[in-house]
Protein backbone atom coordinates (compact mmCIF):
# COMPACT_ATOMS: atom_id res chain seq x y z
CA UNK A 1 0.00 0.00 0.00
CA UNK A 2 1.10 3.69 -0.88
CA UNK A 3 2.08 5.54 1.66
CA UNK A 4 -0.14 8.79 0.18
CA UNK A 5 -2.28 8.22 -2.13
CA UNK A 6 -4.14 11.29 -3.71
CA UNK A 7 -7.51 10.28 -5.97
CA UNK A 8 -8.91 11.97 -8.28
CA UNK A 9 -8.34 15.43 -6.75
CA UNK A 10 -10.34 18.79 -8.17
CA UNK A 11 -9.55 21.75 -6.73
CA UNK A 12 -12.11 24.94 -7.57
CA UNK A 13 -11.39 28.68 -6.37
CA UNK A 14 -14.95 30.11 -7.49
CA UNK A 15 -14.09 29.39 -11.75
CA UNK A 16 -10.78 29.00 -11.70
CA UNK A 17 -9.80 25.22 -11.86
CA UNK A 18 -6.39 24.95 -9.96
CA UNK A 19 -6.55 20.92 -9.56
CA UNK A 20 -8.64 18.87 -12.65
CA UNK A 21 -8.62 15.15 -11.36
CA UNK A 22 -5.32 14.58 -10.30
CA UNK A 23 -3.78 10.87 -8.96
CA UNK A 24 -0.73 9.87 -8.00
CA UNK A 25 0.80 7.38 -5.41
CA UNK A 26 4.01 7.83 -2.87
CA UNK A 27 5.83 4.55 -1.77
CA UNK A 28 7.31 4.97 1.95
CA UNK A 29 10.78 6.04 1.49
CA UNK A 30 9.89 7.62 -1.44
CA UNK A 31 11.54 10.85 -2.74
CA UNK A 32 8.55 12.94 -5.36
CA UNK A 33 8.94 15.83 -7.24
CA UNK A 34 5.94 17.87 -8.26
CA UNK A 35 7.66 20.39 -11.22
CA UNK A 36 5.44 22.05 -13.21
CA UNK A 37 5.22 26.28 -14.61
CA UNK A 38 4.16 29.02 -12.36
CA UNK A 39 0.30 29.01 -11.34
CA UNK A 40 0.12 24.80 -12.27
CA UNK A 41 -1.41 24.11 -8.96
CA UNK A 42 1.63 22.69 -7.08
CA UNK A 43 1.20 24.89 -3.61
CA UNK A 44 -2.79 23.77 -3.80
CA UNK A 45 -1.85 20.46 -4.00
CA UNK A 46 0.72 20.50 -0.26
CA UNK A 47 -2.24 22.75 1.00
CA UNK A 48 -5.13 20.19 0.25
CA UNK A 49 -2.72 17.46 1.52
CA UNK A 50 -1.54 19.21 4.83
CA UNK A 51 -5.50 20.63 5.90
CA UNK A 52 -5.28 24.01 4.86
CA UNK A 53 -8.29 23.62 1.94
CA UNK A 54 -10.72 21.19 1.77
CA UNK A 55 -10.61 19.74 -2.01
CA UNK A 56 -13.51 20.10 -3.63
CA UNK A 57 -14.23 16.27 -4.81
CA UNK A 58 -11.77 13.55 -4.62
CA UNK A 59 -9.86 11.52 -1.61
CA UNK A 60 -6.17 11.62 -0.07
CA UNK A 61 -5.37 8.72 1.99
CA UNK A 62 -2.38 8.73 3.96
CA UNK A 63 -1.52 5.54 5.57
CA UNK A 64 -4.58 3.97 3.97
CA UNK A 65 -6.85 6.64 5.99
CA UNK A 66 -8.74 9.79 4.18
CA UNK A 67 -7.25 12.93 5.37
CA UNK A 68 -10.38 14.95 3.79
CA UNK A 69 -12.11 16.62 6.64
CA UNK A 70 -8.88 16.95 9.44
CA UNK A 71 -8.03 20.14 10.39
CA UNK A 72 -4.12 20.72 9.72
CA UNK A 73 -2.74 20.65 13.50
CA UNK A 74 -4.21 16.33 13.12
CA UNK A 75 -2.73 16.21 10.44
CA UNK A 76 1.02 17.42 11.49
CA UNK A 77 0.45 14.70 14.43
CA UNK A 78 -0.65 12.07 11.87
CA UNK A 79 2.89 12.61 10.56
CA UNK A 80 3.22 14.93 8.05
CA UNK A 81 5.77 17.68 8.30
CA UNK A 82 6.12 20.76 5.40
CA UNK A 83 7.76 24.15 4.82
CA UNK A 84 6.73 26.91 2.82
CA UNK A 85 7.68 28.70 -0.13
CA UNK A 86 8.45 31.91 2.24
CA UNK A 87 10.65 31.03 5.34
CA UNK A 88 8.82 31.19 7.96
CA UNK A 89 11.41 31.19 11.15
CA UNK A 90 11.36 32.90 14.28
CA UNK A 91 13.84 35.40 13.45
CA UNK A 92 14.84 36.42 17.68
CA UNK A 93 15.22 33.22 18.80
CA UNK A 94 18.25 30.97 18.75
CA UNK A 95 18.52 28.37 15.69
CA UNK A 96 18.01 25.58 18.21
CA UNK A 97 14.90 27.87 20.24
CA UNK A 98 13.64 27.04 16.48
CA UNK A 99 14.23 23.38 16.53
CA UNK A 100 12.78 23.18 19.80
CA UNK A 101 9.20 25.54 18.96
CA UNK A 102 8.94 22.64 16.20
CA UNK A 103 8.71 19.76 18.85
CA UNK A 104 5.93 21.20 20.89
CA UNK A 105 3.27 19.15 19.97
CA UNK A 106 5.47 16.29 21.88
CA UNK A 107 5.83 17.80 24.80
CA UNK A 108 4.93 15.89 27.12
CA UNK A 109 4.70 17.94 30.28
CA UNK A 110 1.24 19.33 31.49
CA UNK A 111 0.52 23.27 31.35
CA UNK A 112 -0.16 23.23 35.15
CA UNK A 113 3.68 21.72 35.52
CA UNK A 114 4.62 24.51 33.28
CA UNK A 115 3.34 26.85 35.00
CA UNK A 116 4.30 25.72 38.40
CA UNK A 117 8.32 25.75 36.91
CA UNK A 118 8.82 22.05 38.20
CA UNK A 119 12.07 20.24 37.80
CA UNK A 120 10.20 17.86 35.06
CA UNK A 121 9.34 20.76 32.77
CA UNK A 122 13.30 21.86 32.95
CA UNK A 123 14.08 18.15 32.48
CA UNK A 124 11.81 18.05 29.59
CA UNK A 125 13.33 21.46 27.71
CA UNK A 126 16.57 19.80 28.57
CA UNK A 127 16.12 16.44 26.54
CA UNK A 128 14.24 19.08 24.20
CA UNK A 129 17.53 20.94 23.36
CA UNK A 130 19.26 17.66 23.06
CA UNK A 131 17.12 16.39 20.56
CA UNK A 132 17.05 19.45 18.75
CA UNK A 133 21.42 19.78 18.39
CA UNK A 134 21.13 15.83 17.55
CA UNK A 135 19.28 17.27 14.19
CA UNK A 136 20.66 20.05 13.94
CA UNK A 137 24.22 18.15 14.04
CA UNK A 138 23.01 15.88 10.91
CA UNK A 139 22.71 18.21 7.85
CA UNK A 140 26.27 18.35 5.93
CA UNK A 141 28.31 21.76 7.57
CA UNK A 142 26.10 20.86 10.47
CA UNK A 143 23.88 23.77 11.54
CA UNK A 144 24.83 22.78 14.58
CA UNK A 145 27.51 25.52 14.81
CA UNK A 146 25.08 28.15 14.94
CA UNK A 147 22.74 26.96 17.45
CA UNK A 148 22.92 29.86 19.51
CA UNK A 149 22.76 32.23 17.06
CA UNK A 150 20.02 34.05 16.40
CA UNK A 151 18.00 32.67 13.00
CA UNK A 152 17.43 35.79 11.53
CA UNK A 153 21.48 36.09 11.61
CA UNK A 154 21.59 33.15 9.57
CA UNK A 155 22.99 33.35 5.64
CA UNK A 156 19.82 32.30 3.66
CA UNK A 157 20.68 29.35 2.58
CA UNK A 158 20.89 27.89 5.88
CA UNK A 159 17.34 29.87 6.76
CA UNK A 160 16.09 27.20 4.29
CA UNK A 161 17.95 24.33 5.75
CA UNK A 162 17.02 25.01 9.26
CA UNK A 163 13.43 25.44 7.95
CA UNK A 164 13.60 22.12 7.46
CA UNK A 165 15.50 21.03 10.43
CA UNK A 166 12.25 22.75 12.24
CA UNK A 167 9.60 20.61 9.76
CA UNK A 168 11.65 17.13 11.48
CA UNK A 169 11.49 18.13 14.57
CA UNK A 170 7.64 16.63 14.65
CA UNK A 171 9.38 13.49 13.47
CA UNK A 172 7.04 12.94 10.34
CA UNK A 173 7.02 10.01 8.43
CA UNK A 174 6.25 12.91 4.55
CA UNK A 175 8.01 15.85 4.77
CA UNK A 176 6.23 18.07 2.05
CA UNK A 177 9.00 21.13 0.73
CA UNK A 178 7.94 23.91 -0.92
CA UNK A 179 11.10 25.31 -3.29
CA UNK A 180 13.65 24.18 -0.78
CA UNK A 181 16.34 25.08 -3.27
CA UNK A 182 14.96 28.72 -4.33
CA UNK A 183 17.81 31.44 -3.82
CA UNK A 184 20.50 28.57 -3.23
CA UNK A 185 23.58 28.35 -5.38
CA UNK A 186 24.87 25.54 -6.89
CA UNK A 187 26.96 24.30 -3.84
CA UNK A 188 24.31 24.98 -1.60
CA UNK A 189 22.40 22.97 -3.52
CA UNK A 190 24.25 19.73 -3.31
CA UNK A 191 24.67 20.42 0.36
CA UNK A 192 20.42 20.25 0.15
CA UNK A 193 20.71 17.05 -2.15
CA UNK A 194 23.43 15.14 0.48
CA UNK A 195 20.35 16.30 3.56
CA UNK A 196 18.12 15.14 1.31
CA UNK A 197 19.08 12.16 0.72
CA UNK A 198 20.19 11.24 4.19
CA UNK A 199 16.28 12.39 5.46
CA UNK A 200 15.21 9.62 3.20
CA UNK A 201 17.74 6.92 4.92
CA UNK A 202 16.13 7.65 8.02
CA UNK A 203 13.02 6.56 7.10
CA UNK A 204 11.37 9.82 6.03
CA UNK A 205 9.39 10.30 2.63
CA UNK A 206 9.69 13.33 0.83
CA UNK A 207 7.65 15.44 -1.95
CA UNK A 208 9.27 18.26 -2.88
CA UNK A 209 8.06 21.59 -5.19
CA UNK A 210 10.97 22.55 -7.14
CA UNK A 211 11.89 24.70 -10.19
CA UNK A 212 15.75 24.31 -9.97
CA UNK A 213 15.72 20.74 -12.04
CA UNK A 214 19.67 19.68 -10.21
CA UNK A 215 18.56 19.14 -7.30
CA UNK A 216 14.86 17.44 -8.98
CA UNK A 217 17.46 14.98 -11.01
CA UNK A 218 19.81 14.65 -7.96
CA UNK A 219 17.00 13.15 -5.50
CA UNK A 220 14.31 12.05 -6.92
CA UNK A 221 12.54 8.48 -7.69
CA UNK A 222 9.30 9.97 -9.30
CA UNK A 223 8.17 13.20 -10.86
CA UNK A 224 4.70 14.34 -10.94
CA UNK A 225 4.23 17.08 -14.11
CA UNK A 226 1.52 19.39 -13.22
CA UNK A 227 0.22 22.03 -16.45
CA UNK A 228 -3.26 24.16 -15.61
CA UNK A 229 -4.27 21.49 -12.67
CA UNK A 230 -3.53 18.64 -14.80
CA UNK A 231 -0.98 15.71 -14.64
CA UNK A 232 0.48 15.48 -17.72
CA UNK A 233 3.09 13.14 -17.09
CA UNK A 234 4.52 11.00 -14.16
CA UNK A 235 8.18 8.87 -13.82
CA UNK A 236 11.57 9.46 -13.46
CA UNK A 237 13.30 12.81 -14.29
CA UNK A 238 14.83 10.66 -17.28
CA UNK A 239 11.44 9.89 -18.69
CA UNK A 240 9.42 13.44 -17.96
CA UNK A 241 12.73 15.38 -18.69
CA UNK A 242 12.18 13.29 -22.66
CA UNK A 243 8.19 13.77 -22.55
CA UNK A 244 7.41 16.09 -25.26
CA UNK A 245 4.29 17.68 -23.01
CA UNK A 246 6.47 18.16 -20.46
CA UNK A 247 9.09 20.01 -22.76
CA UNK A 248 6.35 21.92 -24.15
CA UNK A 249 4.46 23.09 -21.12
CA UNK A 250 7.95 23.14 -18.69
CA UNK A 251 11.21 22.40 -19.71
CA UNK A 252 11.96 24.19 -23.27
CA UNK A 253 14.17 22.25 -25.61
CA UNK A 254 17.60 22.44 -24.02
CA UNK A 255 16.71 19.46 -21.61
CA UNK A 256 15.93 16.85 -23.01
CA UNK A 257 19.34 15.48 -24.01
CA UNK A 258 21.48 17.84 -21.36
CA UNK A 259 20.08 16.75 -18.42
CA UNK A 260 20.13 19.51 -15.39
CA UNK A 261 23.36 20.75 -15.50
CA UNK A 262 22.42 24.74 -16.66
CA UNK A 263 19.71 24.55 -14.22
N1 LIG B 1 -6.83 30.54 -2.17
C1 LIG B 1 -6.92 30.75 -3.47
N2 LIG B 1 -7.94 31.45 -4.02
C2 LIG B 1 -8.05 31.65 -5.35
N3 LIG B 1 -7.16 31.17 -6.25
C3 LIG B 1 -6.11 30.48 -5.78
C4 LIG B 1 -5.92 30.23 -4.37
N4 LIG B 1 -4.79 29.49 -4.21
C5 LIG B 1 -4.28 29.31 -5.45
N5 LIG B 1 -5.06 29.89 -6.38
C6 LIG B 1 -4.86 29.86 -7.85
O1 LIG B 1 -4.71 28.51 -8.20
C7 LIG B 1 -3.74 28.36 -9.24
C8 LIG B 1 -2.65 27.42 -8.78
O2 LIG B 1 -1.85 28.10 -7.80
P1 LIG B 1 -0.64 27.40 -7.03
O3 LIG B 1 -0.10 28.39 -6.05
O4 LIG B 1 -1.08 26.09 -6.50
O5 LIG B 1 0.39 27.18 -8.22
P2 LIG B 1 1.92 26.72 -8.15
O6 LIG B 1 2.07 25.63 -9.14
O7 LIG B 1 2.29 26.43 -6.75
O8 LIG B 1 2.68 28.03 -8.68
P3 LIG B 1 4.14 28.65 -8.27
O9 LIG B 1 5.18 27.81 -8.95
O10 LIG B 1 4.08 30.04 -8.86
O11 LIG B 1 4.24 28.65 -6.79
C9 LIG B 1 -3.23 29.76 -9.55
O12 LIG B 1 -3.94 30.25 -10.68
C10 LIG B 1 -3.57 30.54 -8.30
O13 LIG B 1 -3.77 31.91 -8.59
Amino acid sequence: MALLSVRDLTQRFSGLTALDDVSFDVEEGAIVGLIGPNGAGKTTMINLITGICRPTSGDILFGGKSLVGRKPHQIARDGIGRTFQQIRLFDQLSVVENVMVGMDSHLRTSYGAAVLDLPSVAREEAKMRADALTLLAEGRGGLEAFSERRAGELPYADKRRLEIVRALATRPRLLLLDEPAAGMALQEIRNLVHDLLRIRSKGTTIILIEHKMRLIEGVTDKVIVLDYGRKIAEGSFDEIRRDARVIEAYLGRGYANAGAEEN
